[in-house]
């Protein structure tokens, strides 16, 4: 049985940011994972957005495939993404439609959206939460750059958070898979490509992470839901910026019996924004680990792995 995971608490709202910056330092240095509590986000819109989750993923497949993704945007049925490209399983038990920048002013507006006689106001509920859920990952980033020794606007003066990449990912997990094969996962481990994300669940189980990526075998720990809280992770592009300091970890969502919403917002740097190993977090005895990547180009290479496309 996996034990369960305590996993500190960093309020987004406190005065005191320079005990929030190094709350954050601590957590990201030990688990790479935290609850985010006064975020912004109304528990009302949580539920709200949860809910259109929901009635998105009962629509009947044919109306979910005329949404199929494009462009990194629109629906992705069961098993056809695996997050795990080394496993041999026939994909991951999950459904899924992602939401990507809602001003893309490079390619137009690339968004797929449900018909609005479907699913009335859907995407302006929809619409709301990516602004709102965009508004707390960058005040969180600003507070990761002061856990780095950095100036709070370290990222949006780089580049890296000033337009950034915002993909919303609702997910649904049905609870009854049939008889399914072994190696079954919700979604199989891995861990986050880009710089944080921001995750809200109906609060059944299923998630869990792995804290050691490099030992063996590997020991689970289940994640827990705080009501209200955001789970949050640091990706393995903030991972590189850091040179392992802060970890980006394993994670996956194993099946319970159970069906499981849940929606991911992915905090991922500007694509032109080049990812190279922060001053302060390498010297002489401890030079930078990866050469500087186009976090765009990194991005693209991670998805190709993903989708075998
Ligand atoms: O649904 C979850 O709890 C986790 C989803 C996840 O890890 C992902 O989409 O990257
Ligand atoms: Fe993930």
């Amino acid at each position: 049985m996996a034990q369960t995971l305590q996993l500190p608490i960093i309020d987004l709202a406190s005065s005191d940011r320079i005990s929030t910056a190094l709350s954050i330092r601590q957590a990201c240095m030990e688990c790479g994972f935290f609850y985010l509590i006064n975020h912004g986000v109304e528990g009302d819109l949580l539920h709200e957005v949860l809910e259109g989750n929901r009635i998105f993923f009962a629509l009947p497949l044919e109306e979910k495939m005329k949404l199929a993704r494009k462009e990194h945007r629109g629906y992705t049925p069961l098993y056809a993404e695996n997050l795990d490209p080394s496993s041999s399983s026939k994909g991951d038990s999950k459904e899924s439609f992602y939401i990507g920048p809602l001003e893309d002013t490079t390619r137009g507006c690339l968004n797929q959206w449900p018909a609005e006689e479907i699913l009335p106001c859907w995407r302006s509920t929809m619409e709301d939460y990516y602004k709102r859920v965009l508004n707390a990952g960058k005040r969180l980033i600003s507070l990761v750059a002061l856990a780095l020794n950095l100036e709070e606007s370290f990222f949006y003066d780089i580049g890296a958070s000033n337009q950034p990449n915002g993909f919303l990912r609702l997910l649904h997990y049905p609870g009854d898979l049939g008889p399914s094969g072994e190696n079954m996962y919700g979604a199989s481990a891995h861990s986050d490509y880009g710089m944080i994300t921001l995750l809200a669940s109906d609060g059944v189980g299923g998630l869990q992470v792995c804290r050691e990526k490099t030992k063996e075998p590997r020991v689970w720990e289940n994640v827990h839901c705080v009501p209200g809280a955001f789970i949050v992770n640091i990706g393995d592009l903030l991972e590189r910026w850091t040179n392992c300091l802060f970890r980006s970890t394993l994670h996956r969502v194993i099946p319970t019996g159970q069906t499981r919403y849940s929606i991911a917002f992915f905090l991922d740097p500007n694509p032109d924004c080049v990812v190279e190993c922060l001053k302060t977090c390498c010297s002489e005895s401890y030079p930078p680990r990866f050469p500087p990547i186009r976090s765009g180009d990194y991005l693209e290479e991670r998805f190709k792995l993903t989708y075998g496309s």
